[in-house]
């Protein structure tokens, strides 16, 4: 566990701001039903039972005042002793919206974890690793859980296999060194706030590119450290997605049946 000090120089952004595309529910992601609640209560839920940070700051789509309000009605549920809840309105990418929620985050913090709303089932325990790793010395850490599938490169198809299929395969990568990746991702809020700098003067074409904040890190030459993540802190993307959440939610045990 992390001691009560390394709490206090906490936060956790929650990067609540994207549309939901893929999802295709005509509304923003944060605001779909999950098990009566919406995705954004689930994720800020586990974030406040995980009680690693004295903030939360929220990142919400820019002028979205009904997520404004329920951030506010979850921070009274919360009470006096809770965590502070910050609410910014985030940006055009995920990157975007993190830097948003970085720029309000309490003087003083020195340690920052990462989440995604859509990873709304995401458990205390996956929480509690990357803050401990954090607090015994690590700038990033990530959790992280083994690939199932065979993954191979592809490009697309030319020449004299151009009509038989789309793709043809150029290589299969090692599936024994390959993780699928996860969050709350945790940092050395310096670290990250470098990282971000950087990040924020990349063209459209290298932004497009930056998937998570580990590997702006990465591009730092800072070492990024993998905890075990968890299968149920499944990235809720598609409507199968949503369908494999509600299904952990209803589930005998609710989701603290699933291992890892
Ligand atoms: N401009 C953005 C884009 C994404 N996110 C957040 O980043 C997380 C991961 O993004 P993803 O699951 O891809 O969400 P969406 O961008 O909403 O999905 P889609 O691409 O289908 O629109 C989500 O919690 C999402 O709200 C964000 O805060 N700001
Ligand atoms: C940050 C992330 O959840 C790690 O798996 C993922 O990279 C977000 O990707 P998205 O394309 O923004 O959903």
């Amino acid at each position: 566990m992390t001691t009560p000090s390394q709490r206090e120089a906490t936060a956790v952004v929650v990067v609540a701001a994207g549309s939901g595309e893929r999802l295709g529910y005509g509304m923003p992601k944060a605001k779909v039903p999950l098990g009566g609640e919406t995705i954004l209560t689930h994720a800020l839920r586990g974030v406040a039972a995980a009680d690693v940070a004295r903030q939360i700051c929220v990142a919400v789509p820019a002028g979205d005042l009904e997520l404004r309000e329920l951030c506010e009605e979850f921070r009274q549920e919360l009470g006096v002793d809770g965590p502070l809840i910050t609410v910014v309105d985030g940006g055009s990418t995920r990157a975007a919206s993190v830097r948003a929620a970085l720029g309000a985050v309490l003087e003083g913090t020195r340690a920052v974890l990462v989440h995604d709303a859509a990873r709304a089932l995401t458990p205390e325990r996956v929480f509690h690793r990357v803050a401990v790793a954090l607090s015994s010395g690590a700038k990033a850490v990530i959790p992280a859980i083994p690939v199932v599938d065979t993954v191979k490169m592809v490009a697309e198809t030319d020449g004299d296999d151009a009509g038989i299929a789309p793709e043809i395969v150029t290589g299969t990568a090692p599936r024994e060194q390959l993780r699928a990746v996860q969050t709350p991702q945790g940092f050395d809020f310096e670290t990250l706030l470098r990282a971000h700098a950087a990040a924020a003067t990349f063209d459209d074409e290298q932004a497009a590119a930056v998937t998570d904040d580990a590997m702006l890190v990465e591009l730092l030459g800072v070492p990024v450290h993998a905890v075990r993540g968890a299968s149920q802190s499944l990235k809720i993307t598609t409507p199968l997605d949503l369908i494999i959440a509600e299904g952990l939610l209803e589930g005998p045990l609710g989701v603290r049946w699933v291992e890892g």
